[in-house]
C-alpha cells in the first residue's frame, strides 16, 4: 500500500489551535533544549576555559618553581665552573661541598676531561663517562647548561636524579671536564600543584621532547620520549574545541597546559583530569538538566493542561459553531419568520422602538422588505406602535416569559393574514416569532365548529359518553364528558374532566372502573359491563358500559371511549313488562296483539281459551279472522280507545257476547303501531242484563209491561201504523175508587184487585194488542189495526163490562169500574199527543162520571 500523506488533513490539523498548541510547545521544549544545550555549552566554556586558565597557571607554577629550583643549582653550579676554571686544575676545591650543598641537590660532580669524577657530594656513580650528560657536557656551548636526562640514579635508593651541567673550559677553551648538579626530581615538582586536583599530572618535558620528570598519582617517573610539534598540535586542538586529551599513560581525559621553563630547555606541563576539574561542572549540569526536565515536565505538564483546555475550548467552539450552525439552520428552515431585535430606550429608560439585528428569509418575506436587517420595528411596521405589540415586547422583556398572541396582520401586505407572534425576551433585546397561520386559524375555527358539533350531537345523545385517557401523562384522567353523562352520574363536565375515578368516585367504584379499564385494555377491543352505582338518595344506579378502546396512530390504545346507559329506569320496564307478561299469561281476559295494519301478531291464552282459535293459525291474518271487528279509529279517524260490547265468533261458530277494549298503540313519533284487544265473554251477563232489561220492562205486580215499554212500543206501534194506515186506537183505563179499596180492604187486597184487572183486561183485548200498567190503577191498551172508532167502542164496551165484574179476593168481592179514555191516532201524530189526549179523554170519563168511556176528539 504506498504511503500517502494527507497534506490537506495535516495542514488543517496544524492551523487547528490543538496543532498550533502542540507546535508552541514542541518549538518551547526545543528552545528550552536549546537554552540547556546553550547554557551547558557556555557553561562548560567558561569551566573549560577556567580549567584551561588554572591549568595554565599551575604550569606556570610549575614552571616558575622547577625554574627556580634548576637556577640555585645552575647558580652554582656557574660558581663551581668559574673556581674550577679559574684554578685551571682538576683538584677539588675546598669551597666546591659549601657552594653545592645547596638544599635541593641529590648530589653533585665535577668531573675531568674523561669523565673521572674529581670530586663529588652526595652518592653517584664513580665515573660519568658513560653518562649521556658528560658526553652532552663536551658540546655544550661555553657558559651553556645542559639539562640532561635522567638516567642518573642515585645509589641507595635508586632514585632517578635529573643532572644539571656546565661544562669547564680551560683558558683557551678547552674540554676540561664538567661540573654537574643532581637534582631528586620532587625537588623540580612544585609540591604545592601536586595536589590542587586528583589525577592531576605534572612534566617537566625537555624540549627534545624526553620527559625529565611526570609526578601522577604519588607517583615519580620519567624519561618517556613525547613528539613534542604533535603535542602541541593536540593542545592546540583540544584548546580550541575545549576537549580534553585522552592520556596516553592512564586512559584518562585531562586539560592539558604547558609553561616554558625561562632560561632552561624545558616546558612544564600541567594536565588536570577532566573528570575531576569537571565535576563541578557536572554537578551544574545536572542541577541544570533537573531544572530543564522540571521545567520540560512543567511545560509538558502546562501543555497537556493547556492541551486539554484547548479541547475542550475546541469542542466549545464546535458546539459553538455547530450551535451558530443549527441556530442558523434552525431559522432558515423554521416555518416562522424570526425577528432579532435589540431594544432601544430613550434616556428615561423607556422603550422606544427595536433594532433589527438578525432575520431570517421568512422574516423579510413576510415583511415584504429587502433587508430588514438594521431597521426599526416601527419602520418596518408602522401600524405596529397602534396594534400594541411594543407593549408586548416591552411586558415580555420586563417579565422575562415567553408571550404568545395572536393577531390580525397589520400591513397593507397582510391584510385579513392571521399572525401567530411568539415574543420570546433576550438580554438586551426580543426574538419575535411570526407565524402566518390564517390557513391553521380558519381549519382550527373549523375544527372547533366541527368540534362544538360534535359535542352538541354527543351532548343531544340519551347515553351517557364519555372518554378517558390511557395516555402515561394523563393516564386515568377524563378527558370529555356529555350532558348525558352529567345527568347520569350527577356531575358536571368542569367537576370530572381532567379528574381520575378514584378522585370523584367511591374507592370501591372507582377501583372497580379500573379493573374494567385494565380488562378493555389488555384486550384490546370494546367491551360491555353492567354495573351499578349506589345513589345519593340511597337506591342503585343500575348502568349498562360499554367501554371501546380507541387507537392512536402509533397503535396503542389512546382513550376508552364509554358509553354508559341508564338502565335503573328499563330495568323497572322490563319487571313491569315480565309482571305484564305474567298477568297477560294468566288474566282470564283475552289479549289479542295485531300490527298497524290490524294483522295479528300475538295473543294470550285466554284468547284460545274463550274463542276457541288457535293462534298459529290467525298469526299474520287480519282480525277479521278472529271474529273481531276492525277499528279504524272511529269517525274522525284518531281515537286511540274503543271500549264497548262487541260480538265474537268463536271458532266452532258460537257467538259471544263480548266487552271490548281496543286500544291502537303509537310509538314515540306518534306512528301507529299497534292494535290491541282486550275483551272478557259477557254472553252470560248480557243474558242476564237482558233478563234485568226485560224485567225493567214489565210490572212487577201485575206482570204486564210498564210504563218504560210502553213509552218504548208506543212509538213503534204508531211508526207501524202510519206504515200500514190502520187505525190506532190508544185506550186510557183508570179504575174508580180504587184508592177506597186499599183503605178498606188492604193494600194487598189492592195489589190482588190490580192483579185481576190485569188478567181480565189482556182477556178483554186481542193477542197482538199490548196492556200496560202505567203505574198505580192507571193502565193502557194500544189496539193496532183497530178496525174502525166502532170497533174500538166495542172493545171499550166489553172492557167496561168486564172488569167492572166483581173481583173475589180473600178479603172481599170489590167493585171497581173503570173509566175508559179513547185517542185515535191521527197519522203522524206523535206518542206524547195520542197519550196526553187518552188521558184527557179518561179525565173526561171521569168528569162524565165513571165507569164510562170517552172518545177523544180527534186532531184538528
Ligand atoms: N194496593 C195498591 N194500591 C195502589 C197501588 N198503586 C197505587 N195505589 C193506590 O191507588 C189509589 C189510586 O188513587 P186514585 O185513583 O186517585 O183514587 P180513586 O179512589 O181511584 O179515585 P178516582 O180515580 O177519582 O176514582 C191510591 O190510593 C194509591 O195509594 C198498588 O200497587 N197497590
Amino acid at each position: 500500500m504506498p504511503f500517502h500523506v494527507d497534506l490537506a488533513s495535516w495542514r488543517k490539523r496544524l492551523n487547528s489551535s490543538l496543532g498550533r498548541i502542540t507546535i508552541a510547545v514542541g518549538l518551547l521544549l526545543v528552545l528550552v533544549a536549546l537554552n540547556v544545550q546553550l547554557l551547558l555549552r557556555l557553561e562548560y566554556q567558561a569551566d573549560v576555559e577556567q580549567i584551561h586558565t588554572d591549568a595554565e597557571r599551575s604550569a606556570q607554577k610549575l614552571a616558575a618553581h622547577t625554574s627556580a629550583v634548576l637556577d640555585r643549582a645552575s647558580q652554582s653550579l656557574a660558581l663551581l665552573t668559574r673556581l674550577h676554571e679559574a684554578t685551571g686544575t682538576g683538584r677539588p676545591l675546598p669551597q666546591a661541598a659549601e657552594l653545592l650543598g645547596t638544599e635541593g641537590l641529590e648530589a653533585w660532580l665535577v668531573a675531568d676531561a674523561n669523565g673521572l669524577v674529581i670530586e663529588s657530594g652526595g652518592k653517584v656513580p664513580a665515573s660519568v663517562k658513560s653518562t649521556a650528560f658528560f658526553r652532552r657536557a663536551g658540546k655544550l656551548e661555553p657558559g651553556a647548561v645542559d639539562l640532561g636526562e635522567t638516567e642518573v640514579l642515585s645509589g641507595a635508593g635508586k632514585q632517578p636524579l635529573l643532572p644539571l651541567t656546565r661544562r669547564l673550559n680551560g683558558p683557551s677553551g678547552e674540554f676540561l671536564g664538567c661540573v654537574t648538579a643532581l637534582i631528586a626530581l620532587p625537588q623540580l615538582i612544585s609540591p604545592e600543584v601536586r595536589h590542587e586536583a586528583s589525577g592531576t599530572a605534572l612534566s617537566l618535558l625537555g624540549r627534545d621532547g624526553r620527559i625529565r620528570a611526570r609526578f601522577l598519582e604519588d607517583k615519580f617517573s620519567h624519561g618517556e620520549l613525547v613528539d613534542l610539534v604533535k603535542m602541541r598540535e593536540r593542545l592546540a586542538t583540544s584548546r580550541e574545541q575545549l576537549e580534553p586529551l585522552a592520556s596516553r599513560l592512564d586512559g584518562q581525559r585531562r586539560f592539558i597546559a604547558t609553561a616554558d621553563l625561562p632560561r632552561y630547555p624545558a616546558v612544564a606541563l600541567v594536565g588536570l583530569r577532566a573528570e575531576s576539574v569537571l565535576a563541578n561542572y557536572q554537578r551544574h549540569r545536572q542541577r541544570v538538566l533537573l531544572t530543564a526536565l522540571v521545567v520540560t515536565a512543567l511545560l509538558l505538564g502546562a501543555a497537556v493542561l493547556l492541551f486539554m483546555q484547548s479541547r475542550r475550548l475546541e469542542a466549545s467552539r464546535h458546539r459553538l459553531r455547530a450551535a451558530e450552525a443549527r441556530l442558523r439552520a434552525t431559522l432558515d428552515g423554521s416555518l416562522d419568520a424570526v425577528l432579532v431585535m435589540r431594544a432601544q430606550h430613550d434616556a428615561r429608560g423607556q422603550l422606544t422602538d427595536l433594532l433589527v439585528i438578525d432575520a431570517n428569509a421568512r422574516a423579510t418575506a413576510l415583511l415584504n422588505v429587502r433587508e430588514p436587517i438594521g431597521q426599526q420595528f416601527s419602520a418596518l411596521l408602522p401600524a405596529a406602535r397602534e396594534s400594541g405589540i411594543l407593549q408586548e415586547f416591552e411586558l415580555a422583556m420586563a417579565s422575562g416569559q415567553t408571550m404568545v398572541s395572536e393577531r390580525l396582520g397589520h400591513s397593507p401586505h397582510l391584510v385579513d393574514r392571521w399572525l401567530q407572534h411568539q415574543i420570546v425576551p433576550l438580554d438586551d433585546g426580543v426574538a419575535l416569532f411570526s407565524r402566518d397561520i390564517s390557513e391553521r386559524y380558519h381549519t382550527e375555527r373549523a375544527q372547533a365548529e366541527q368540534r362544538r358539533f360534535l359535542q352538541n350531537l354527543l351532548d343531544v345523545l340519551p347515553l351517557a359518553v364519555y372518554a378517558k385517557s390511557t395516555r402515561p401523562a394523563t393516564m386515568g384522567r377524563y378527558m370529555f364528558w356529555n350532558r348525558a353523562a352529567e345527568r347520569c352520574f350527577g356531575m358536571t363536565a368542569e367537576q370530572v374532566v381532567g379528574h381520575t375515578g378514584q378522585e370523584l368516585f367511591d374507592p370501591a367504584d372507582a377501583a372497580r372502573f379500573d379493573a374494567q379499564v385494565a380488562l378493555v385494555l389488555a384486550e384490546r377491543r370494546p367491551r360491555r359491563f353492567s354495573d351499578q352505582l349506589a345513589v345519593s338518595s340511597g337506591g342503585r344506579q343500575y348502568l349498562d358500559i360499554l367501554k371501546v378502546p380507541v387507537m392512536g396512530d402509533d397503535g396503542q390504545v389512546d382513550h376508552l371511549l364509554v358509553v354508559a346507559e341508564d338502565v335503573t329506569e328499563k330495568r323497572g320496564s322490563a319487571e313491569r313488562l315480565r309482571l305484564g307478561s305474567r298477568v297477560l299469561a294468566e288474566t282470564a281476559d283475552a289479549v289479542l296483539i295485531c300490527d298497524a295494519q290490524d294483522q295479528i301478531i300475538d295473543c294470550n291464552p285466554a284468547f284460545g281459551h274463550l274463542t276457541g282459535h288457535h293462534i298459529g293459525a290467525l298469526v299474520g291474518r287480519p282480525v277479521s279472522a278472529a271474529g273481531l271487528p276492525l277499528f279504524d279509529g272511529g269517525p274522525d279517524g284518531d281515537a286511540v280507545r274503543w271500549v264497548g260490547e262487541s260480538r265474537l265468533v268463536c271458532s266452532d261458530g258460537r257467538v259471544l257476547d263480548i266487552w271490548l277494549s281496543v286500544n291502537r298503540i303509537h310509538d314515540g313519533e306518534g306512528q301507529l303501531t299497534h292494535h290491541a284487544r282486550v275483551f272478557s265473554d259477557i254472553s252470560a251477563l248480557k243474558r242476564h242484563q237482558a233478563e234485568l232489561d226485560e224485567m225493567a220492562r214489565l210490572d212487577s205486580l201485575t206482570g204486564l209491561p210498564n210504563r218504560r215499554s210502553f213509552d218504548e212500543r208506543l212509538p213503534e206501534a204508531l211508526a207501524r201504523a202510519g206504515r200500514s194506515k190502520h187505525l190506532l186506537a190508544l185506550l186510557f183505563i183508570d179504575l174508580d175508587g180504587f184508592k177506597k179499596v186499599n183503605d178498606t180492604m188492604g193494600h194487598a187486597a189492592g195489589d190482588q184487585l190490580l192483579c185481576a184487572v190485569a188478567e181480565r183486561l189482556k182477556a178483554c183485548v186481542r193477542t197482538v194488542d199490548a196492556v200496560f200498567r202505567l203505574g198505580g190503577d192507571e193502565f193502557t191498551v194500544i189496539v193496532e189495526d183497530a178496525g174502525s172508532q166502532a170497533d174500538v167502542g166495542r172493545l171499550c164496551e166489553r172492557i167496561l163490562e168486564f172488569l167492572s165484574q166483581p173481583h173475589l179476593l180473600a178479603a172481599g168481592r170489590p167493585v171497581v169500574t173503570p173509566s175508559v179514555g179513547v185517542a185515535l191516532a191521527t197519522p203522524g201524530e206523535a206518542p206524547d199527543s195520542l197519550l196526553r189526549r187518552a188521558d184527557d179523554a179518561m179525565y173526561a170519563a171521569k168528569r162524565a162520571g165513571k165507569a164510562r168511556y170517552c172518545v177523544a176528539r180527534p186532531l184538528d
